[in-house]
């Protein structure tokens, strides 16, 4: 099996947040069910689930915009209250981006953030700057991009001074070059403003390689707590499998053609391979024969789906030498499989 490298411990110096045994129940239905992790300073966590699975209710359950029937957070060691028991609702030292920001219309940019301002002399300048806003400052509102008016919503948020910032989605919506824009404003306000991120996202892509743990949820309960490695590698079920990629299934009883291959184990369990790791190999004996039905190019790989063992298998190659119809050999990698 793959080695993976354990999350990090949590000491209690360095815990920014600690969320204890949350529930919620909404209309007869547990929204959020006994949900407890901590998150160090600047530790970056991303949240991924389905539609519906909870997430975004706990980004708004830890800023303190919903209470929750039980449980609590804490926030630099003090209770977070909820929304019942606050006058004004949320928590000055966290702010939440939703997916549904709004901003003053028939504004200039500059007379929107001016308003929201909290920070010393110079600190908003270089907040402009991270969040690659400082030319839009003289626009007026309704002049703006999409992707403009949410780095503007950003500004408008961490120009509070929050320490934690929890961003809902930030990615949907949004085009390639506005989205990796907003990538790196997010590592910029992580590295060089020092405030700590929560991230939800759909997309593999915009958590596996941001952050340092990702919490998977399912029908509001959090099923899968890791490194994004130990999520990928080691899904507990094929649902966080299928969320974080494309991945071929086989039953214990096919499993065994391949368990012929030295080092892997036969186990009753079915076994989990991602489609990058059959290798294509040349020479006969060395690998399963199997026949190519179907190339789909993206890009930077091509995606093979070939019948091996009476199922449809799914093979990444960066080759592009196959055509449907051809007959290849395929091996895997012992290391790479994982039993479910
Ligand atoms: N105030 C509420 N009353 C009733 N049901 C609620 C309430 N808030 C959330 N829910 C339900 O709880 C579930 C979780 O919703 P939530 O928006 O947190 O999920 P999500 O994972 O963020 O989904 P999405 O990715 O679509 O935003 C949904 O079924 C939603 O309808």
């Amino acid at each position: 099996m793959h080695q993976v490298t354990p999350p990090k411990k949590v000491t209690a110096a360095k815990t920014l947040l600690q969320v204890s045994g949350i529930h919620l129940q909404e209309a007869g239905s547990w929204v959020l069910q006994d949900i407890s992790f901590s998150q160090e300073k600047r530790q970056k966590i991303a949240i991924a689930g389905e539609t519906g699975s909870g997430k975004s209710t706990l980004l708004q359950t830890i800023a303190g915009l919903v209470q929750p029937s039980s449980g609590e957070v804490r926030f630099a060691q003090k209770r977070v209250k909820g929304p019942q028991e606050h006058l004004i609702p949320g928590h000055p030292g966290i702010v939440y981006l939703s997916q549904q920001f709004e901003l003053p219309r028939f504004l200039r940019v500059e007379q929107v953030l001016q308003y929201a301002n909290k920070l010393g002399p110079g600190e908003a300048e270089n907040l402009y700057e991270v969040c690659r806003i400082t030319h839009l400052l003289p626009k007026r509102t309704e002049h703006l991009s999409g992707g403009e008016r949410q780095r503007i919503a950003l500004a408008r948020l961490l120009l509070s001074g929050p320490q934690l910032l929890l961003l809902d989605e930030p990615f949907s919506n949004l085009d390639m070059v506005h989205k990796n824009i907003l990538k790196a404003v997010i590592r910029d306000i992580s590295e060089s403003l020092q405030i700590t991120c929560i991230l939800i996202s759909h997309d593999p892509q915009d958590t596996l390689a941001w952050a340092d743990e990702i919490l998977v949820m399912q029908a509001g309960k959090v099923i899968q707590r890791g490194t994004p490695e130990q999520i990928y590698r080691q899904p507990v079920n094929v649902y966080t499998a299928g969320l974080f990629g494309d991945y071929n299934l086989l039953p214990s009883t096919k499993a065994k053609v391949l368990t012929e291959n030295p080092g892997i184990k036969e186990k009753e369990k079915n076994m989990l391979i991602r489609p990058e790791s059959f290798k294509i190999v040349s020479a006969v004996g060395r690998g399963l024969a199997a026949k190519v039905k179907k190339v789909s190019f993206f890009g930077s790989y091509y995606l093979l789906e070939v019948a091996l063992l009476g199922l449809t298998i799914k093979v990444k190659t960066e080759a592009r030498d196959f055509k449907k119809g051809n007959i290849i050999f395929i091996s895997v990698d012992p290391e790479a499989v994982w039993f479910i």
